[in-house]
């Protein structure tokens, strides 16, 4: 994700979680969870369009003035969904990554915090929480992200002899078929490098996003009383 597109993304959760906190929808303990799926289901959505279109550019030597006519015929061919072509793999991905995500992230935050005498998340902790709960949450989701890639590769191989795919597989058929193939170690192929991607990743954005959120909470806190 971009930077303007994360900012989003952490604020949103932030406000959700607020919202589900203060009521009886969700126990405390799941509201994280509630907060990060709902956040990321609207970020997966406003994204995939933009997405499609960066592949378009890349893939197709695309140039901006083209893309105007290609999103047009794409719309008249395939109707206003198929801007959406591809959200269901990656929200398959991307929800359980931030369900599971922030459930950890709060989890591991309040267990630290325990060894402290304020109730504030310094920079370093977060950092850690970050990267533990980032870890987790990509290797429980790492069966996704392999479905995902599978899938991609097929629908491109299809597209280079011009083969219009009729008929996509299911993820649940997709996800037995490479255990039956590969066994268990099929569906968490790419381990190490995801881990590398994902700890480093999310403990760096979240680090920073709360570095940002308290660095302004107390400049308002100083203006309030200073002036
Ligand atoms: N898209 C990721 C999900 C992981 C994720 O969302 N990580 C957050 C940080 S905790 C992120 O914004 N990563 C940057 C990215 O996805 O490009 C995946 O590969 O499964």
């Amino acid at each position: 994700m971009t930077v303007p597109a994360t900012a989003i993304y952490f604020t949103a959760y932030d406000q959700l979680k607020a919202f589900l906190c203060g009521r009886a929808l969700t126990s405390d303990l799941y509201a994280p969870m509630v907060a990060g799926a709902l956040a990321r289901l609207g970020t997966v959505t406003v994204i995939s369009p933009l997405e499609l279109m960066r592949t378009k550019l890349q893939a197709q030597h695309v140039s901006y003035r083209e893309l105007g006519a290609c999103v047009r015929t794409a719309v008249a061919q395939g109707g206003w969904r198929s801007l959406w072509l591809g959200w269901g793999p990656t929200a398959l991905r991307d929800v359980p990554f931030s369900a599971l995500y922030w459930f950890n992230y709060e989890l591991v935050k309040s267990w630290l915090n325990g060894f402290r005498p304020k109730d504030q998340t310094s920079v370093g902790m977060s950092f850690v929480a970050g990267g533990i709960s980032g870890t987790v949450a990509a290797v429980l989701t790492l069966p996704f992200d392999v479905v995902k890639t599978q899938r991609q590769v097929a629908l491109g191989a299809m597209e280079a002899v011009r083969v219009n795919p009729l008929h996509v597989d299911s993820t649940w058929l997709l996800l037995r078929r490479i255990r039956a193939e590969s066994g268990t170690k099929g569906l968490f192929a790419g381990f190490l490098p995801r881990i590398i991607k994902a700890a480093p990743s999310c403990a760096i954005m979240i680090s920073t996003y709360e570095f940002g959120k308290s660095f302004f909470q107390r400049l308002n806190q100083d203006r309030l009383l200073g002036g």
